[in-house]
């Protein structure tokens, strides 16, 4: 049995990035960039109006100069032909380049002007140097770094990706990823279970955890405890680029899947980790007909232990497999508890917990009454998991752990 920290780090040690690909811009949200973004222009790309008026010389107002010549209109989109000069203005529009000799520009609404003519009185007391106007490279320079290699795509991101014109990116490819829960009490979550079945709630909650991720599953249904029917879906599963699965880990006379997965070619990095609820998990490796590696996790059948090990482990294999940088989703930040809360026996324990609104800046979370891990109804209440170091004992209420975000 591996230590939390060891299984991390076997986990880091055998999984690498999935080879890169060229997406679209508007196919790039949820995918990881696979190398840096580089300005292709200035933002904004010259000295710009930031509104609708007159282009003055600052100097002139301030002086009482106010009834001005109009000596051409410039138009977003249109370049300034003429140099203003002292007792003259030019009418731009939002967004279009300012004239040499101007250096501030005087909203339409401060200034007495007819449409047609080519005089415009000056209304404003005095404006200052740089008034409404934005300098070339203000918000950034040709050659600047936009994003750096490892970032996931977001939604707002998408505008600025736009604006440098990356519209072909280099991304890492997304994993294939099977999902398979095992056992033979299983029946779908639409039929109704008689006698000792259950419903399959497994299946879709890693399904749905792996959405998050913005990573599509393939759902091979249920796999049942015979060792034809297990082994024809284990080879399909296995043609992924990661196979879930979930049940039949323990050391039950079932527990047909480590057997296997070793007879199909798995190799078992590790099998049970020292972790609360959590602790059969398997995950091994394999190398595939097309030359790559494949990986696998078997999470434990008790629906709390799959999503712990989900969190915990597999989040941190499909973070390195998608090349990101930061593991910002998968680290737990810390947290206070709000009462005394008591753990037993010899493993950390991930406890469910839910946050309570906090008078200052340390987040303040209360531990839920929890059956242990079968009891999804805790999980419903809960925004993340306590963890708690091995010992059992009381721990004080205000003492700080780990919170994981579910
Ligand atoms: N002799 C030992 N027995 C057990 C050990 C052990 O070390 N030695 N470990 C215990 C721990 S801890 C866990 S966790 C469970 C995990 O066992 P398996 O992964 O083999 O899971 P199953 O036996 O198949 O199922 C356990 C439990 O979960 C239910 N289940 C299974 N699949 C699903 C699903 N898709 N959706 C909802 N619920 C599911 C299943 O019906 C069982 O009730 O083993 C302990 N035993
Ligand atoms: O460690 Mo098992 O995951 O408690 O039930």
């Amino acid at each position: 049995m591996v230590s939390v920290e060891e299984a991390l780090r076997l986990i880091s040690q055998n999984v690498s990035a999935l080879s890169i690909e060229t997406v679209a811009l508007e196919k790039a949200v949820g995918r990881v960039l696979a190398a840096e973004i580089l300005a292709d222009r200035d933002s904004p790309p010259w000295r710009k109006s930031m509104m609708d008026g007159f282009a003055v010389r600052s100097s002139d107002i301030n002086s009482g100069t106010k009834n001005l010549t109009i000596v051409e209109t410039v138009m977003a989109g249109g370049a300034p032909k003429k140099v203003v000069e002292s007792g003259q203005a030019t009418r731009i529009m939002t967004g279009a380049p300012v004239p040499e000799g101007a250096d501030a520009i005087v909203m339409i609404e401060h200034c007495q002007f007819e449409e047609g003519s080519d005089r415009v009185v000056i209304e404003a007391e005095s404006v200052a140097t740089g008034k409404h106007l934005m300098e070339a490279a203000a918000n950034f320079a040709r050659r600047e770094r936009i994003f750096a290699a490892g970032r996931k795509v977001r939604a707002v991101d998408v505008g600025l990706l736009a604006e440098v014109g990356a519209v072909e990116l280099s991304v890492f490819k997304q994993p294939t990823v099977a999902v398979l829960p095992t056992g033979d009490e299983l029946v779908s979550p639409d039929e109704t279970p008689r006698g000792p079945q259950i419903r399959n709630s497994n299946g879709p909650m890693l399904i749905a955890m792996l959405g998050e991720m913005d990573i599509a599953a393939t759902d091979l249904g249920i796999g049942h405890d015979n060792r034809e029917a297990m082994q024809s879906k284990l080879k399909q599963g296995l043609e992924h680029d990661l196979l879930l699965l979930s049940g039949g880990v323990s050391a039950g006379t079932l527990d047909l899947v480590p057997s296997l997965l070793k007879e199909l070619g798995v190799k078992e990095v590790f099998h049970k980790v020292k972790v609360k609820p959590g602790k059969p998990i398997f995950f091994g490796v394999h190398d595939r007909k097309n030359g790559s590696r494949g990986y696998v996790f078997g999470l434990p059948g008790n629906p709390v232990s799959s999503l712990v090990g989900f969190r915990l482990f597999v989040t941190v294999a499909l973070s390195i497999l998608t090349g990101k940088s930061n593991a910002i989703e998968t680290s737990p930040q810390l947290a206070k508890i709000s009462c005394d809360h008591e753990t037993r026996g010899d493993r950390p324990t991930w406890w469910p917990a839910r946050r309570l609104p906090s008078p200052d800046s340390h987040m303040i979370v209360q531990p839920l009454v929890w059956n242990g891990s079968s009891d999804l109804l805790a999980l419903g209440k809960a925004e993340g998991l306590i963890e708690f170091p091995a010992q059992g004992k009381i721990h004080k209420a205000g003492s700080e752990f780990p919170f994981w975000e579910l």
